[in-house]
């Protein structure tokens, strides 16, 4: 562990990545964006990048080193908003296409920021306790000069939680020399957190979900569903689906694949999950082939892990007719397009994922008043968000006969320019 051999993931090419998969969508939403077009080289690239080395003593007393990124993509909104992952394939051209679709996703539901993206290339099941803290707070230090309350908010995302942003928050304030709650989201309620956020990014997925099915003149209740990802957006998205009437048919996590036609227990798989880790070892029908997840029969499919799950190998696979993307940058453009011709609607990651950073804004809100709702105000003004933001983009998408991606990619990337064309290029 004390040296790496490998080339930094930096130093690799970043357009065959998801930053590719972002530029694709760029191309494809600008012949929609009218003279604000003259603008779009600004989404091509972040406005700001910092690579870290993050040097930590494991418990052995050895050195290890990672690399830690947060890249600030646009900041013409407002200040950079977006989550930190720890993950052992975080690599620039992730965190720059993480960040880039925060930007759209900030501007697609209104809220006032920009967009950003941080994370630490590592699997932290593989450190103790104390040395994921040790990490967190050299990787905020090393961070500290480009983030806070009014420039760059961070928030959790793959294997970071509420513990993380605690530490973050606090040896952010440690170098300010002051408690600064609105430095990051998702904090612990006792710090500052905000009622609902933690379920915020699933029951997002939920209230689209839901509004996509009666789109579509179908109902909900028996709906088989099934879930890639059973951590905070699909594990809870999972629960709030079942409690709704549907059968969560199959779930996949890291470690495994469950399926039951019947339906899975999903109350019981989330204990299971908190004492095991994953959902491995829990009673139910193993898939052994996990590929083969793809293929399962569904009326709905999320995908709620990681990007570039959906490409071109399995998406003429799938059969579901419903795709809700709980998932940053799940379907690749090749996928997409495969999916469009099968009839497959998918509502986008950029309108489907975004209830948690719209708590998080009430989160930053609250922190700033240090008034706080209650949990039903904040999940109602969610819901309206989610449904209004939904409402606007499929009418867009059926006014201009395109897919809900670049409807919402529409909606976004115009509220970006606007504010980039309104506010001008010189000092
Ligand atoms: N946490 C949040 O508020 C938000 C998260 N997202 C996105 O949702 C996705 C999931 O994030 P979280 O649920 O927060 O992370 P998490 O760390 O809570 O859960 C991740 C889940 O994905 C599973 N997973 C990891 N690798 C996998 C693989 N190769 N195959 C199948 N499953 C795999 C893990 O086992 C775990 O169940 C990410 O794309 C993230 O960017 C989007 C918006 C907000
Ligand atoms: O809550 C936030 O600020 C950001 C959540 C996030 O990382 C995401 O929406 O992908």
């Amino acid at each position: 562990m004390a040296i790496q051999h490998e080339l930094p993931s930096y130093l690799r090419p970043l357009e065959t990545g998801p930053w590719g998969d972002y530029l694709e969508q760029i191309d494809r939403v600008t012949p929609h964006l009218g003279p604000l077009a003259r603008w779009v080289e600004t989404l091509k690239r972040p406005k700001r990048i910092l690579i870290v080395d993050v040097p930590i003593e494991r418990d052995d007393g050895t050195i290890a080193h990672f690399e830690g990124y947060r890249v600030q993509h646009n900041t013409s909104r407002g200040p950079g908003k977006g989550g930190v992952r720890f993950h052992q394939d975080v690599s620039l051209s992730e965190v720059m296409a993480l960040a880039a679709w925060m930007t759209v996703k900030n501007a697609a539901v209104n809220v006032p920021y920009g967009g950003a993206k941080g994370g630490i290339r590592v699997n932290p099941k593989t450190l103790s306790h104390a040395e994921v803290q040790r990490m967190t707070r050299r990787y905020t230090s090393e961070i500290n000069i480009i983030i806070g309350p009014n420039k760059d908010i961070p928030a959790p995302d793959v294997n970071t939680n509420e513990q993380i942003m605690a530490w973050m928050m606090d040896t952010y304030s440690m170098n300010q020399g002051s408690t600064a709650s609105g430095v990051v989201t998702g904090k612990p309620i006792s710090l500052g957190g905000s009622l609902g956020r933690h379920e915020a990014t699933g029951r997002g997925v939920f209230v689209v979900g839901a509004e996509a099915v009666k789109r579509l003149g179908k109902d909900l209740k028996g709906m088989r569903i099934a879930v890639q990802g059973f951590g905070n957006v699909g594990g809870i998205a999972a629960r709030l689906f079942s409690e709704a009437g549907a059968k969560i048919v199959a779930v996949q996590d890291h470690a495994a694949t469950l399926i039951n036609e019947a339906g899975l227990d999903i109350h019981a798989l989330q204990n299971h999950v908190r004492h095991h880790g994953s959902i491995a070892g829990f009673a139910a029908e193993e898939l052994k082939d996990q590929a083969a997840f793809w293929e399962l029969d569904c009326d709905i499919l999320i995908p709620a892990a990681l990007e570039q799950q959906i490409t071109p190998a399995n998406a003429h696979k799938i059969r579901a007719k419903l795709i809700i993307e709980g998932a940053n940058g799940p379907t690749v453009p090749a996928a997409d397009d495969i999916l469009h011709e099968k009839g497959v609607l998918i509502v986008p990651d950029v309108i489907a994922n975004a209830g948690g950073v719209t708590v998080s804004y009430f989160e930053w809100v609250q922190d700033f008043s240090s008034f706080f709702w209650t949990e039903d105000e904040i999940n109602q003004r969610l819901t309206r968000i989610m449904q209004e933001a939904f409402a606007a983009v499929w009418q867009l998408a059926e006014e201009k006969k395109v897919s809900l991606r670049t409807a919402a990619f529409i909606v976004g990337c115009t509220r970006v320019l606007r504010a980039r064309e309104m506010r001008g290029l010189y000092p």
